[in-house]
């Protein structure tokens, strides 16, 4: 692998990590992922960001620092914008080729560096605005933008290019292979990797929504002319278009999200199930798109993203003792958990004698700022008047949405 130039003296060097692997130990990618680092060359070598100590992968940063005639100790200064170890955990042995070189983090990432890589030599504690002369007119600045995604986090621009190296904001899943850049995607490739963020920003990023709407109006001053983000594709043509769906997913916190309608559904013995097309034709004849999942079947990492852009969520469950069919409530406790609020709800579910899972529901999104409409709740299989009552109220939810999504 070749490092993939920027712009004079700028290089991404991009690593893949396939889709075997789970993010973080439990998101899938079927598309896998980059981990992308940056160097910036003046007088004096800069090296942003670094990668996980995974397979191979670090052997492929190597060949890409070699292709452009770089190695360990010709990197003067190491910045590390964010500590999570996609991006550190091959760092202990990075340094040990160059314990010289100097690093530039935040106050936080200080302590994260020693307790993460046992280093805490040669460290430069920046303060939000510092900049960092590498000569040849390249200059560095930091920003803090704290809680993006992780307390310590900073952004780096280089000012001469307008480059933005925003670690994990604006970043996507999706290895890079051959294209790197916005303005070599295709229409439909480019759609890809805009829902590629969207996955990874419900996934990893969507916790921290008001963090990211003050980061984006915090840089807005910036004259950006692209933006590098330490995952997937590079901005350069229109980085606002990133910057754009960012703002966008980062507002699907306090709604209303698009109109469009996610239907979430389980069923042990397919009662719950015989209810799922009716409620889809009912939000159909509303207009409204709709997404449909099955649980468990479909991994939450998934459901997640649907979840976040659709303003109406369509909830289908059993009660299982007394309580959730379990699967559906280990992915309403990441609903709550990723912040899957405000929004316009239905549930509908089948019980054999008590029921209860309404009531463990309610108790559970107590806090999520949800409207919910009358649900529909039944004893054993469903009858004609269930049938139509689901034809109805998917369309009473859509039209919901569409009131909603109007405001
Ligand atoms: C293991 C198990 C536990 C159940 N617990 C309850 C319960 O606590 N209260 C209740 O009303 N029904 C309970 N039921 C009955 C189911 O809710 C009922 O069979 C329902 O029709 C299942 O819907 P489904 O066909 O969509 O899976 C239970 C069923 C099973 C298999």
């Amino acid at each position: 692998m070749k490092a993939v130039k920027i712009t004079e003296g700028i290089y991404c060097l991009p690593v893949n990590l396939e889709s075997y692997k789970l993010f973080e130990g439990m998101w899938p990618m079927p598309n896998g992922i980059s981990i992308n680092s940056y160097i910036v060359q003046g007088e004096q070598t800069a090296l942003i960001d670094l990668l996980e100590d995974v397979g191979d992968k670090p052997a492929d940063f190597d060949a890409e620092m070699a292709s452009i005639g770089i190695n360990a100790a010709g990197i003067d200064y190491l910045i590390l914008n964010h500590m999570e170890p996609d991006h550190t955990s091959w760092l202990p042995v990075f340094h040990a080729r160059n314990p010289a070189m100097k690093i530039f983090l935040t106050g936080k990432a200080k302590q994260l560096l020693k307790d993460f890589c046992g280093i805490d030599n040669n460290v430069e504690v920046i303060k939000d605005g510092d900049t960092l002369d590498l000569g040849k007119g390249k200059v560095l600045t930091f920003y803090e933008t704290p809680n993006i995604h992780w307390p310590e986090t900073m952004m780096t621009y280089e000012s001469s290019s307008g480059t933005l190296f925003a670690c994990d904001a604006f970043g996507s899943y999706g290895t890079l292979n051959n294209v790197y850049f916005d303005d070599q995607l295709s229409t439909s490739q480019h759609d890809f990797f805009i829902n590629e963020a969207l996955r990874y920003y419900a996934n990893i990023v969507s916790s921290f929504s008001t963090f990211v709407s003050k980061g984006i109006q915090r840089l807005s001053a910036l004259d950006i002319k692209v933006i590098a983000p330490s995952h997937g594709i590079i901005w350069r043509e229109n980085p606002q278009a990133i910057i754009d769906s960012y703002t966008r997913f980062a507002g699907y916190l306090n709604g209303p999200a698009e109109a469009e309608v996610t239907v979430i559904w389980s069923s042990m013995y397919g009662n719950t199930e015989k209810l799922v097309n009716n409620i889809v034709q009912g939000v159909r004849s509303a207009g409204l798109p709709v997404h449909v999942h099955r649980v468990p079947d479909d991994h939450v990492g998934l459901i997640l993203a649907s979840a976040w852009k659709s303003s109406g969520i369509i909830l289908g469950m059993p009660t299982y003792e007394y309580e959730m069919f379990p699967p559906m409530a280990w992915v309403l406790d990441m609903f709550r958990r990723k912040k899957i609020w405000n929004k316009k709800v239905l549930r509908f579910g089948s019980a054999g004698w008590s029921g209860g899972a309404q009531r463990e529901l309610d108790q559970l999104t107590e806090k999520l700022k949800w409207e919910f409409i009358e649900p529909i709740e039944w004893k054993g299989a469903p009858t004609d008047i269930e049938l139509d009552l689901a034809l109805k109220q998917g369309r009473l939810l859509a039209d919901k949405v569409k009131e909603f999504c109007a405001t």
